[in-house]
Order: structure tokens, then sequence, then C-alpha cells
């Protein structure tokens, strides 16, 4: 850890969008920091700081910036539905606008502010096809053969999603690290628990790969909708009720757009002696 730190450490920010908790590192005008290693030694909420996902900036050549996405157990996430309104909104306070662009791997995606304070983010269309979640075989991402018949959604990230008679009553912690390591899913997978609560309304439990048990999944979210429209469930907009708050989820023809409030919540540095110890 040499190139970002300056004497007095690194600087970070702590975000969370509905209780998914996010460290933040600003690295637009220098070079990426992040390492697995660092991703882990911040990741852990005794040793560390503690977070759901640690989001880094950085430059980007063709929008108003880049993110890349870590688990709290070193891994790479693909999307970071949450993390991306927070930083998104950092970005449009900083720049006085109510629009930006941003590039992940997913490629180039749009977030813009409503008039009552929300964020909403394309988080692009989502990946239907066995290949693309990615599945280890071919099979249908509508009918998992899996017990439980789950649907499949690829948001980037994989998703596996679960529709049962009530969510509340589901072991999300057994059944969730269970199935995020089924073979079927050679990445993994995060697993969502919904049931359908009214019309066009579902309430969502989540399990994240590399980061467990969590209070709201942006891209789970996501990926519920478009799971529930393809069951015939919804219409292509609903509002997903998490343990952390409700999300708009509206399925339209250029992406899955998903609408949620952000939260700032601190500014602080990593001390040098913290990031010594890393190696
Ligand atoms: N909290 C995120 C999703 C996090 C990514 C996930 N754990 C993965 O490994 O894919 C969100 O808000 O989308």
């Amino acid at each position: 850890m040499t190139s970002a730190t300056n004497p007095l450490g690194l600087a970070f920010m702590k975000m969370h969008g509905l209780g998914n908790d996010f460290v933040v590192i600003d690295s637009r005008g220098r070079g990426a920091v992040t390492t697995p290693a660092l991703a882990r030694a911040l990741g852990d909420r005794h040793r560390g700081v503690g977070f759901d996902q640690l989001a880094e900036i950085r430059d980007s050549a063709e929008a108003d910036f880049a993110l890349d996405f870590w688990n709290s157990d070193g891994s790479r996430a693909g999307a970071c539905g949450n993390a991306t309104r927070c930083v998104a909104e950092f970005v449009m306070r900083g720049s006085g606008k109510a629009a930006v662009t941003l590039t992940t791997t997913r490629g180039h995606l749009q977030a813009v502010r409503r008039a009552d304070g929300l964020v909403s983010v394309n988080m692009g269309a989502p990946q239907l096809d066995w290949a693309e979640v990615p599945l280890a075989r071919p099979a249908d991402t509508l009918h998992l053969p899996i017990s439980g018949d789950p649907v499949a959604v690829g948001m980037g990230n994989p998703h596996c999603v679960f529709f049962v008679g009530n969510a509340e009553t589901v072991n999300v912690a057994d059944l969730g690290a269970l199935f995020e390591t089924d073979p079927l899913f050679p990445q993994k997978t995060n697993v969502e628990f919904a049931t359908l609560t009214g019309p066009d309304r579902l309430r969502m439990r989540v399990w994240e790969r590399g980061a467990g048990i969590t209070l709201a999944c942006g891209s789970g979210a996501c990926a519920t909708a478009v799971a529930a429209h393809r069951r015939g469930l919804t219409g292509r907009k609903v509002t997903l009720d998490l343990d952390g708050g409700a999300l708009e989820i509206d399925w339209r023809s250029d992406g899955v757009w998903m609408t949620g409030p952000t939260a700032h919540v601190f500014d602080a540095m990593l001390p040098p002696a913290f990031l010594a110890s890393i190696g």
C-alpha cells in the first residue's frame, strides 16, 4: 500500500443504501489501490471497518467515472446496485449535475437524481441465457433443475431467485449458504427468497455471494423483479420490500431501472499502521 497513501493514511467514505453498507475509496486522479487483501482486512467488522461491499471510484475515459466492487471476503462483484446509487449521488453532488454516466464490468450505465431526492440507476439488460448468468451447463433459467424451482437471472452478477410462500420464515442463513455454492453456478451465486405480497409488490430477503445476509441488495431486487415478471407474477414495474426498506424496480426496454435512497454516513482515514499490517 504505497501509491495512493499519504503520510496520514488512506481516505475512505462510509455509505449505505437501505442498510446495505459500503466503504467507498475515491481513486480518481491516481491508480486503483484495492487488492483482495485490503478488501478482506477492511471488510472485517472487528479488526477493520466492516462493509458488505467495497466500491472504488476510478477515472473513466468514456463516462463520468468508473466503479469496481469487492465483497468482504475479498472476491470481486460484477454489480452492486445500492453502492452504484450511493456513489452516483456523491459524484452528482460534487459536480452539481443531476445525472451522470458510469462504467462497470457491465458497460455503460446511467444514474439520475429524481425530484424527490431518490436516485435511479439503469442497471442494464438482464442476462436470461444460461451461458450469460452464467450456469455451468445448458438449463432453462426460468425453471432451474434445483430443489425449490428457482429462477436464474444475471445482472452482471449471478442471482438464484426462489419464490416462496412466506419469505419471513425462510432460514436464509442455511439455505443461502447452501445454494450460493450449488454446482450449477460456476461463479457461485447470490440467493433471493421472495413472496408476492400485493399487486406488483414483493417481499424479498437475500443472501449475498461473498458477504452473507445483508439488509438489501439492489442487483438482487432487479433480478427478483425480472424473475417475477417472467413467471407471470407481476408487471414490469414493482416495489420490493427488503429488510432495509423499499426499492422501486422498472424493467424498461433500455434496461432495469432501480430507484431508492442513498446515505453518506461519514468520511475517515485508514491509518498507515493498519495499511502496513496488510502488507
Ligand atoms: N449489494 C449488491 C450486490 C453485491 C454483489 C454480490 N455480493 C456479488 O458477489 O455478486 C447490490 O446492491 O447489488
